[in-house]
This record gives structure tokens, sequence and C-alpha cells, in this order.
């Protein structure tokens, strides 16, 4: 059935496809979905054309014709200026078409650093409330890398992507509402907070405030575990990764409001590291007394003042107390597993213990870096998927961004778009097609047949293939 066309300005809605629909926050999908897709900047030129070819060979081979995708082409960026006029980097059209057809895949826009507009990635995100930003590290044979056991990682950064630095709320120096605001901070706010004694904020400063609210944190750690209970065995572990020892009410409220949701709506199938060690404990000695268990699970215990042991010793009867049956005599060790690590340390326990981790709960910050770390680990941005998920609205894009000095040469690794294809077809359900590309991507992978990122780290090394003979190479290797 074909969806009444909209209008637009400058675009043409297509006449044949079914827009996707969202109820309670889930796509509903029809066999022949319009998608619109933004080509992107950069090395847009040459990603896009290569993995609409993949996405389209996967779904008829997958399907044939059954099912069909109806691609609507919509601009932001360089390519929106030459249609719209100067400046006009998201027009009107390319928010509505997002808005009416639900999902879309986009390559990577160029931001400016410093002065200039402000960023049309970020932009999508926060107007259709993508408030998840799920970015897959895992490795496929045969990718060089330069660790030893790429093979061991296999994690999901969720970062989150509304708040934090992604408010954008940040004045320049020279600013005079900076100075103003700095001036307010100096003599008002900071002397009023017996914590924060003498400090002063330096003349000359530029201002960036932080947002993280409980709301936006329990919503994205939502999906996260949601995510993790979806996977098996020691996989069921979500990992709460923040600075909360510097950043106390930010970064240690996004820990602190996870564990409240994990303890809360997930109790039932939820289990904190702490508790699982207390639980643990008690199996492993069924006479322990609660003093012993609290030894065990706090290091240096004996040396606590007294008050510090009574609160352990109350954590430890409260944990057996409230799940000892529920989640005792081992049940846990089937549950999703909660615990947390500063974000320092996450960046080399993803290289020294990567086999530990799986799901990297974050705020937006630290999911940027960690995102570009994990995918450096497993073989770089070329293989660097993503996907920006909310309640109504979903858009896929690779990790990476325009890669400039490689544009409109055919060389670039569309891998990262055709993957961030890959879970646009298993969130719309078409698994199918997905795996025959996943299948596809490793055959070419394992030939040998790579882009120039991948050609140069072999040993010993490989004439690397073009982007668009990469795609080639791909839809040649469906089913292996
Ligand atoms: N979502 C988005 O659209 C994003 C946009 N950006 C924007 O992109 C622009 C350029 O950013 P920049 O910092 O250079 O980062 P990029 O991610 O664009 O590129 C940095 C380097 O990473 C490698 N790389 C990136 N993509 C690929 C790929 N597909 N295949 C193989 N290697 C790849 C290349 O390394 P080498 O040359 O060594 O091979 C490249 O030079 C900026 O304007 C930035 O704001 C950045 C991130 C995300
Ligand atoms: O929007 C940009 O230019 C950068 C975005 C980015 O680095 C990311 O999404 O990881
Ligand atoms: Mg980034």
């Amino acid at each position: 059935m074909a969806t009444s066309p909209l209008t637009f300005e400058k675009l043409t809605a297509p006449t044949a496809g079914t827009a996707i629909r969202f109820e309670d926050g889930q796509p509903v999908v029809p066999n022949d979905p319009i998608i619109p897709f933004i080509r992107g900047d950069g090395t847009g030129v040459d990603i896009w054309p290569a993995t609409q070819r993949v996405l389209d060979a996967a779904v008829a081979k997958a399907y044939g014709g059954e099912r069909r995708i109806e691609w609507f082409k919509v601009y932001a960026g360089d390519e929106a200026c030459d249609l719209y006029g100067t400046y006009q980097y998201l027009p009107e059209d390319t928010l509505a078409a997002i808005r009416a057809y639900g999902v879309a895949i986009k390559g990577p826009l160029t931001t400016p650093v410093g002065g200039g507009i402000r960023s049309l990635n970020v932009a999508l995100r926060q107007i259709f409330d993508l408030y998840c930003c799920v970015r897959p590290c895992r490795y496929y044979a045969g990718t060089p890398s330069p660790h030893k056991r790429p093979q061991d990682l296999d994690v999901i950064v969720y970062r989150e992507n509304t708040e934090d630095i992604y408010m954008g709320i940040e004045w320049e120096a020279s600013d005079p509402v900076c100075l103003e605001l700095i001036q307010h901070l100096n003599d008002t706010v900071i002397p009023a907070n017996g914590k924060l004694g003498k400090r002063r904020i330096p003349e000359g400063s530029g201002i960036g405030i932080k947002p993280v609210s409980k709301h936006g944190t329990q919503r994205h750690i939502r999906k996260a575990i949601r995510h993790a209970l979806s996977l098996q065995g020691n996989k069921r572990h979500v990992t709460l990764v923040h600075k909360g020892n510097i950043m106390k009410f930010t970064e240690g409220a996004f820990r602190d409001w996870g564990y409240e949701l994990a303890t809360t709506e997930f109790r039932d199938v939820c289990v904190t590291e702490r508790e699982s060690w207390i639980l643990d404990n008690l199996e492993r000695n069924h006479s322990l007394s609660i003093q012993d268990n609290a030894r065990l699970i706090e290091p240096g215990y004996d040396s606590l003042t007294a008050e510090k042991k009574a609160a352990i010793d109350a954590e430890v009867k409260q944990v057996l107390d409230s799940i000892g049956e529920s989640h005792g005599y081992g049940k846990w060790k089937s549950m999703v597993l909660v615990d947390d690590r500063i974000a320092d340390s996450i960046f080399q326990q993803i290289q020294t213990r990567p086999q530990e981790y799986s799901v990297l709960a974050t705020l937006n910050l630290n999911g940027d870096y960690i995102s570009d770390a994990a995918a450096a680990v497993v073989g770089g941005l070329g293989m660097a998927p993503g996907a920006n998920i909310g309640d109504n609205a979903a858009i896929f894009e690779a990790t990476h961004g325009t890669a400039p000095k490689h544009a409109g040469l055919d060389r670039i690794n569309p891998g990262s778009v055709i993957l961030s294809g890959v879970m646009m077809l298993e969130y719309m359900g078409w698994q199918e097609a997905a795996d025959l590309i996943t299948q596809g991507i490793s055959a070419a992978i394992a030939g040998g047949e790579v882009t120039y990122d991948l050609a140069r780290l072999m040993e010993p090394p490989v004439e690397p293939v073009s982007c668009s003979g990469f795609a080639e190479a791909v839809v040649r290797h469906f089913g292996g």
C-alpha cells in the first residue's frame, strides 16, 4: 500500500513504498519501507553508493522481491547548501522526511572546529531525541589489528546522545554573557557553597555547562539493560562507565541512577557486582557470618572505623534479606550483572581484559572517546558502525567522520556504513538480509579483499581493493 505523498519544498516524496510507524517505541516495518538517506560530506560520496549497492543486493537475495527498500534521497551538509542555498545545511525538508518515515541512514557530515556551524550530526540526534547512540565493536576474522587478540573484544558502547556536552551550552571567553556569568559565579555562587573554598574561575575562561539528568540517564541505561537481557552467558553484563570520582553530581550521579534503575525496575533480572560477591561468598561457605562476608567484599575492612564497618555489615544483611532467596543459590549467575568502572580505567581494561566486558553504558563525551578507541582494537574506524535510537525514530551512521583527505578517490572503507546498514536491517527485523551482509563482509576480509586501511596492516601486505570494489566483494560473498 502506497502512503499518501507528503509535500516538500524541493523534494518529491516517493510514490511507492510505505512509512515505518512506531508503537511503544518499537518500529512497525512494512515490506516496502521508505527510508530517507543522507549521502554525507567528504567520503560520503564514495561510501553511500557502495552501501546502497550492498543493502539492495542483500534484501533482493534474502526476500526475492517480497521485500524492498524504497530509498528517499534527502539533503544535509554541503550537498544541502548546493540545492537549498548558502548556510542551508539542514533544510526543513530533510527533517520533515525523517519525521514522516521514522528510520533513516546517513553518511558523515562535516563540523568545523571552533567557530562556524554547530554539528549537524548532533543536531539530528537532538531534534529527533535519539537518546541512545549504540556502537558495537566486534572483530571480523582476518581483519588486521594492532592487538594480539582482537577477537577477545566484543563490546557494545551505549553512549548517551542528548545531554552532557551534546547540550552544547557554552560561551566564548570574550562573550559579555560569559564575563557576566563568571562574575556571578565568582562573587555569589561559589562563595555560597561552603565546599568550594576560595576557588575562582580564572578571568578569560570560556564556560561550558554539563547537564546530566536522572530522566536522561535512566532512559538510556534502561535500553542498555534491555539489550544485555537479549544476550547470552557472561555477555549479560552492563558496565556503567563514568568519571564520578571527579564529577560527582554528573558522572557520579549517572552511576548512582544506573544502579538505582537496575535494583528497582530490573530487580528481578539484575544483580550488581557487589551483590554477586555477597551471594557468592555465602554459596561458597553456608555458615559465613555477616561480618566475615563484609570482610571479604571490602578490602581493609578490619582497619575501618566502627561506623564504616557497621555500614558494610548492614549492606551485606540488606542484600541477603532482600534478594538472598530470589537471587541466591547461583540464580544470580544467569542474570544481568551490573557493575561500574571509572572511565580512564576502562580504556586500559578494553585492551588488557577485553573478554570481561559486554555493554558499556556511558555518558556522551566518554562514549565518543571509547567508541573510537574500541574500534581501533578491532581494525579501525572503517569497521565501526553505529545507530542513534529514540522512541519515535532511529538514524543509522558510522562512528567515523568525513575523512576528507580520502574523499572522491573511491578508496575509503565503506565497511562501517555498510555495517550500520546491517544494524538498521536488524532493527527492522530483516535478519536474513543482515546475515547475508555480515557473511559477505567476513568472507571478503578473510579472503584479503580489503580497502587500503586494512590492506596496509595485513601481513604479508595485500593489494587494496577500492571502496566500490569492496562492496562488490561483499555481494559476491553473500552466503559465506
Ligand atoms: N557522525 C559524523 O558524521 C561524524 C563527523 N565527524 C566530522 O568529520 C570531520 C573529519 O573528522 P576527523 O577528525 O578527520 O575524523 P574522521 O573519522 O573523519 O577521520 C579520521 C581518520 O580516520 C580514518 N578513517 C575514518 N573513516 C574511515 C573509513 N571509513 N575507512 C578507513 N579509515 C577511516 C582515516 O585515517 P587514515 O587517513 O590514517 O587512513 C581518517 O583520516 C570533522 O568535521 C568531524 O567533525 C567526525 C565524527 C563523526
Ligand atoms: O558531529 C561531529 O562532527 C562529530 C561527532 C562525533 O564525533 C561522533 O558522533 O562520534
Ligand atoms: Mg566521535
